[in-house]
């Protein structure tokens, strides 16, 4: 799998066809502000002016030094849709003092005159680098301004939050619960999407399930163990084997739990039998209602023992409360144990799960201390994004009718670099990629095997040579009004692969959680030059008295 165009080229009106996922995204969701300036620029008659935006973040989220980027679809979703209905216009008529002229040109307002080029959705990504170039008439490029961000900001933040918990937890599996803890519908739905792309495995979210094709996964809630007080209230005490034969269940169980000693809670049993009854072959247990070791695991390991009588196979249990390590240690043990003592060795097959407000910290912390979990189930830190709830895309002029335009700061790290720009990723003899490189767009492409300098944007003496052993271009046309590109999004699982295979390419010490290193994000010897010449002629010398 490679980085080639995520979307290629189809017809016009098949284009059309598509929608947002959300009914939400449209040309209202937006800022006031770019209707404004919309108008002003209309009123000017510079609303055909050719400008360049770029959409990119300055600073990696999570003190981490790398992103990854998502919600591309969405954005080619939202262009392909873009318009103003005659009941936009309307309520606009109302919050815009202006005249009719202008609203007769929004209502036939459309994106055909803009292009747009793009990472590959699921690209390990860095500050600096454009997500997105924007590049069209003025006016229309400025009203996409405030949608592109809103797609692209938390798909991207949380997709990053994703591939740091798959970074902490290795090769366990991870389950995604956010839906109740989600930022409203929109934030659960994208929740869901985007840390599956980020390396989850599956999500309790029945509705993203069904919309992206997520493996859709769950165990039980407390509630379910609370409402039995014990085995009168079961609906029948027998169950139909692997062999299609109905035997007595109940009573297996109940002669387990005898001969093996176990004082256990009568309702949770109960609970368990009912669970088990219903989905013989998915039976996985929460374990905490009342105590994990002296009630929870014996009672599952009562019913584990039946349902492999049965021919069934138990799947495991779920821990959601105390000290993870220690329980999911002593759980495994006591299931070892009677894994042992009772012969059934398919017992220590089943899977310990565990939740309960983890984050990136619990998690490294629970891998330093050792333990069993063999799935973790994460919701309101990783769908709220708790540690850092914002990544921070910007959106900027970066050219207008052909001359440069720059941003000057105070703050050096929010200069912004001018120029229509490629990006490269160039590679080292390791197979690492070493440097992401911007040039103008008008510049050579850099050559395997030259020597190439790197200039870092801003800092002079920062500056190094690389002779790049492969070369990847960064940026594709994803969208142009005149010869369109084709609606054939990847699927989440391939952009999920491809997210993995990047993760993959990162070295070791800039995907580390403490410290990690800056990952050099550079430009051209020319853009260089461009940048620092732009940089004196903006900024006016002050006069000291
Ligand atoms: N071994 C561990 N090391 C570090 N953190 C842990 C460990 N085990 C659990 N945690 C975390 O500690 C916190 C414990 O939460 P809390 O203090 O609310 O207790 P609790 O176990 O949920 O209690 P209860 O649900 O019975 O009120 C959770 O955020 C959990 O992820
Ligand atoms: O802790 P999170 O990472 O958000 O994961 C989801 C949580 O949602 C469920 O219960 P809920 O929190 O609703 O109730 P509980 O805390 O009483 O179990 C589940 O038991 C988890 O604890
Ligand atoms: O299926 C589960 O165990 C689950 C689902 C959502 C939230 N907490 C747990
Ligand atoms: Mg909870």
């Amino acid at each position: 799998m490679d980085r080639d165009n995520q979307v290629s080229s189809s017809n016009y009106d098949s284009m059309h066809k598509l929608k947002p996922t959300n009914h939400f995204v449209n040309a209202l969701l937006t800022d006031l502000y770019q209707l404004t300036m919309a108008y002003c620029y209309w009123k000017q008659g510079r609303h055909e002016d050719q400008a360049v935006f770029d959409l990119f973040f300055r600073k990696c989220p999570f003190d981490g030094e790398f992103a990854i980027f998502a919600g591309l679809e969405e954005c080619l979703r939202f262009l392909a849709s873009f318009h103003f209905t005659d009941s936009d216009i309307q309520f606009l008529a109302t919050v815009i003092h202006a005249e009719k002229e202008f609203f007769d040109w929004l209502r036939n307002l459309d994106v055909s005159k803009v292009s747009v080029y793009a990472l590959s959705e699921g690209s390990v990504t860095f500050p600096l680098v454009p997500l997105l170039r924007v590049q069209g008439p003025l006016a229309v490029c400025q009203l996409l301004e405030t949608t592109l961000l809103n797609l692209i900001n938390y798909a991207s933040l949380v997709a990053t939050n994703a591939a740091r918990f798959r970074l902490a937890v290795g090769d366990k599996s991870l389950l995604e619960f956010g839906l109740r803890r989600a930022q409203g519908p929109d934030g659960g739905v994208s929740a869901s999407r985007y840390t599956y792309l980020g390396g989850f495995d599956a999500t309790s979210n029945v509705l993203a399930s069904k919309l992206f094709s997520i493996p859709c996964s769950g165990t039980i809630a407390h509630s379910f163990v609370q409402t039995f007080h014990d085995c009168s209230q079961l609906a029948t005490t027998k169950l139909v084997d692997s062999n299609k034969n109905e035997r007595e269940f109940v009573q297996c169980v109940m002669e387990t739990r005898e001969r093996l000693g176990y004082n256990t809670n009568q309702g949770e049993l109960a609970a368990f039998i009912s669970y088990a009854q219903c989905f013989p072959d998915r039976f996985l247990v929460l374990v905490d209602t009342y105590d994990t070791l002296s009630s929870g695991v014996p009672n599952f390991i009562c019913v584990a023992l039946c349902l492999l009588d049965f021919g069934y196979k138990p799947l495991g249990i779920r821990l959601d409360s105390g000290d993870l390590s220690y329980l999911s240690k002593a759980a495994r043990k006591e299931i070892s144990r009677i894994a042992q003592l009772t012969g059934k060795v398919e017992l220590n097959q089943v899977k310990i799960a565990a939740s309960n407000d983890l984050n990136e910290t619990t998690l490294l912390s629970l891998h330093q201390q050792g333990h069993e979990i063999d799935i973790f189930g994460i919701g309101t830190h990783l769908v709220t994004c708790q540690q850092q709830p914002a990544l921070g895309c910007v959106y900027k002029l970066v050219e207008i009718n052909g001359q440069p335009r720059i941003k000057v700061s105070e703050d050096i790290s929010k200069l912004t670099i001018p120029c229509a720009k490629k990006a490269y990723r160039l590679y080292g003899k390791e197979g690492y990629p070493l440097v992401d490189l911007l040039t103008l767009e008008t510049e050579e492409a850099p050559k395997v095997g030259d020597k190439i300098l790197c200039r870092h944007p801003y800092v002079e003496r920062k500056r190094c040579i690389i002779v790049p052993t492969r070369i990847e271009p960064l940026l594709k046309l994803v969208w142009n009004g005149k010869m369109p590109v084709e609606p054939s999004f990847f699927s989440l699982s391939h952009l999920r692969e491809f997210c993995k295979q990047e993760m993959s390419c990162l070295r070791e010490d800039h995907r580390r959680f403490l410290n990690p290193t800056p990952y050099k994000v550079s430009v051209s010897q020319t853009l260089f030059d461009f940048i620092h010449r732009l940089w004196l002629e903006e900024t006016p010398i002050p006069e000291l008295a």
